[in-house]
């Protein structure tokens, strides 16, 4: 039973798993908990005190694993859409102890392989050592080539382990007391390298009562987090006995959900509610004739009220919610004509249109006084007008403000151009509107104009060639013209994606490696605050106009984060219309509800280890040439990155 329904939200945070005891009456086991509520259960596959090397062995092959039930007991579908498997928790696949090693391995391999034949969607596997997990990664990656859909979470504690007894271990952190802190991320970070970033290892974090910074967690989101295992006695009491959260914790299994990260309850009833038609977990002599409550069901009533208690997903975020994490080439407006399609979604976003509006009515109140508004006419040209929305928005501003208008509307693809045509005619600006069909580079304009309108940005501000186009631009411009915007600047920022990095290696190539994306960014970790790449000023008055540019940044990751995997660099832009009027998608100050740009992605080929309280050193450049206009980026610390897209060899803007 999901937890509650919450518009617009079909992801799998809806349903609420249970973590079970061995119990070799799976129907029984099934039947109790999802009557109880929970949506499905985290079972052990196998009797925990089998080990392959004491197991009776008659020499006929007679002998079978004590398996919990068979795939006679519960249907296919009952496998594989109510049990995630729990390997045994004894393995130890890096002990000292061969006999252990060598159990532990034949262990999880059968029941991997049971898991399998089941056709399961997930195993939830034991975590790995702090002193070392090769071997189990070894194990692991093998039995990974071989599994067909399911995924392997590795379950490991959110909160930094203390394990001051074992002196072999090298100190991560201390705590107040003396003792040592591990990093959990660090082990998981050691065990997908050794398994090559395969997309089917995935995490699941064991939730106690102590939490780590929000910084630490946030890292986590940008890793395959499948599950957060909630512990009974990470609860604390309300006032009326009843078990709730606290702030931090609410806000996490919140954040969780978001993330499309399921929760599993776990543990016992550790709160004194009345056990009036309670039945106690793993009890099966359930009370005849009455409704029974499951032992954990005020667990699952909490974590559904705070599932229930989250805003709707908003209109917006609905309809992109396909969007998420999906990997877009960038427009190329320039080189390519944008179809009809392209435009309507363009037309949709009002929000942008408000703000070119406000930009327009503010710079014609400035340059026209009101003792001028009705014998003064304005030239206003729009360079790169589309179907025209940029058009409508200038004469709107125009009668806000009560200025003369005089519009030319320059466009170069031909078919926006019949738009433009047909659009003149219905709404009767003949004698207001020019349509010019040109590309602005090379159009003789017949006179000059006060106002330059334009909007030729992609989500890294100049990488859809709006310098160069407005360059070209800027000769019929007046020399105390106005060019609305009149700045944008690009941004940069390090990202954990383990999602996106994988469907760029996917694709078994260095060209993928080696290109920009517009991504709708979700399943991602920021891991530090964005920083300015490059500005564009316009009209440029420079004596020679060179739109090259170098940055070298250097990035400042908190250092309550812990070390983290950088994927690539999040893209964004933010640029001054006219005055105070900003349009952008730089986080910090996004421009409300506008939805025309998604990041841009830079991967990297080689995700890159960054520990601890190190910086990133970043370098990124902007390249012209006859032809094209392409970006080559690297990091030079702490690891050396190759330059990526040398020569614009991968990823280029045709001029
Ligand atoms: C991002 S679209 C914006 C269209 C419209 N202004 C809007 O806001 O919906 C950019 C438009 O500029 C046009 N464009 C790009 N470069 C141009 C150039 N050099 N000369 C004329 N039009 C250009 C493209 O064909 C496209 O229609």
């Amino acid at each position: 039973m999901p937890l509650g329904q919450r518009a617009g939200d079909k992801s799998e945070s809806r349903y609420c798993g249970i973590e079970t005891e061995f119990n070799d009456d799976m129907p029984q086991v099934l039947h109790q908990n999802i009557s109880g509520g929970f949506d499905f259960v985290v079972a052990p596959l196998i009797d925990p005190s089998y080990r392959p090397s004491s197991a009776k062995n008659d020499g006929n092959g007679t002998s079978v694993p004590p398996f919990a039930a068979s795939d006679l007991i519960l249907s296919p579908s009952q496998w594989s859409s109510h049990v995630v498997g729990k390997i045994s928790s004894w393995i130890d696949l890096d002990s000292e102890n061969a006999e252990l090693r060598r159990d532990s391995e034949d262990a999880l391999k059968t029941e991997i392989a049971w898991a399998s034949h089941l056709s399961l969607q997930a195993c939830i596997l034991p975590p790995p050592r702090a002193t070392g997990c090769s071997n189990y990664a070894r194990t692991v990656n093998q039995l990974l080539q071989n599994v067909s859909n399911m995924q392997l979470w590795i379950r490991l504690p959110l909160e930094q382990h203390e394990a001051v007894e074992d002196d072999a271990i090298d100190t991560n952190f201390k705590t107040s007391s003396g003792g040592r802190m591990f990093d959990s991320w660090e082990w998981w970070n050691t065990f997908r390298l050794l398994c090559e970033h395969h997309n089917q290892l995935c995490v699941a974090l064991d939730i106690l009562s102590s939490l780590p910074s929000i910084n630490s967690i946030g890292r986590w989101f940008g890793e395959p987090v499948r599950a957060a295992i909630i512990h009974t006695n990470a609860f604390l009491t309300n006032a009326r006995g009843y078990p709730c959260l606290s702030k931090g914790h609410q806000y996490l299994i919140k954040s969780f959900f978001n993330h499309t990260i399921q929760i599993i309850l776990s543990g016992n009833l550790v709160h004194d509610i009345s056990q009036e038609r309670i039945l106690p977990a793993g009890d099966d002599n359930h009370f005849e004739g009455l409704p029974i409550r499951h032992a954990l069901r005020p667990y699952l009533d909490y974590v559904a009220y705070l599932y229930q208690s989250m805003d709707p997903l908003p209109e917006q975020e609905r309809f992109e919610i396909g969007y998420r994490d999906f990997l877009q080439s960038p427009l190329q407006p320039l080189m390519d004509n944008l179809e009809a399609q392209t435009y309507e979604t363009f037309e949709k976003d009002t929000v942008k249109y408000t703000q070119y509006q406000r930009a327009v009515c503010k710079a014609l109140l400035d340059r026209i006084p009101d003792e001028k508004a009705t014998t003064s006419t304005t030239v206003l040209m729009v360079v790169g007008a589309g179907r025209g929305p940029l058009v409508r928005a200038s004469l709107q501003a125009a009668e806000e403000t009560g200025r003369k208008l005089k519009v030319y509307a320059v466009e170069k693809n031909p078919n926006a151009v019949v738009t433009l045509h047909s659009l003149v005619k219905l709404e009767g600006w003949e004698n207001i509107v020019t349509i010019i069909s040109s590309d602005m580079r090379c159009w003789n304009a017949p006179e000059k104009a006060d106002i330059l309108v334009s909007e030729l940005l992609g989500s890294f501000d100049d990488n859809e060639l709006s310098p160069e186009c407005l360059d070209g631009a800027q000769r019929f411009l007046k020399p105390d013209g106005i060019s609305i915007p009149s700045s944008y600047t690009s941004y940069l920022q390090p990202i954990t994606t383990t999602k996106l990095y994988n469907d760029v290696k996917a694709h078994k190539d260095l060209a993928h490696f080696e290109t920009a994306y517009v991504v709708k960014l979700h399943r991602v970790a920021r891991l530090a605050p964005p920083l300015e790449v490059f500005t564009f000023t316009h009209p440029n008055c420079s004596a020679s106009i060179n739109n090259e540019r170098y940055e070298k940044l250097r990035f400042e990751i908190p250092a309550d984060t812990g070390s983290t995997l950088v994927h690539g660099f999040a893209g964004y832009f933010d640029s001054v219309l006219y005055k105070d009027v900003h349009l952008g998608i730089l986080p910090s100050k996004a421009t409300p509800n506008m939805f025309s740009w998604f990041p841009i992605f830079f991967p990297l080929r080689k995700p890159i280890y960054v520990p601890a309280g190190s910086p990133i050193e970043v370098h990124m450049w902007r390249c012209c040439a006859a032809t094209k206009v392409w970006y080559e980026w690297c990091v030079s610390s702490p690891l050396v990155s190759p330059v990526h897209n040398t020569n614009g060899r991968s990823y280029w803007v045709g001029l």
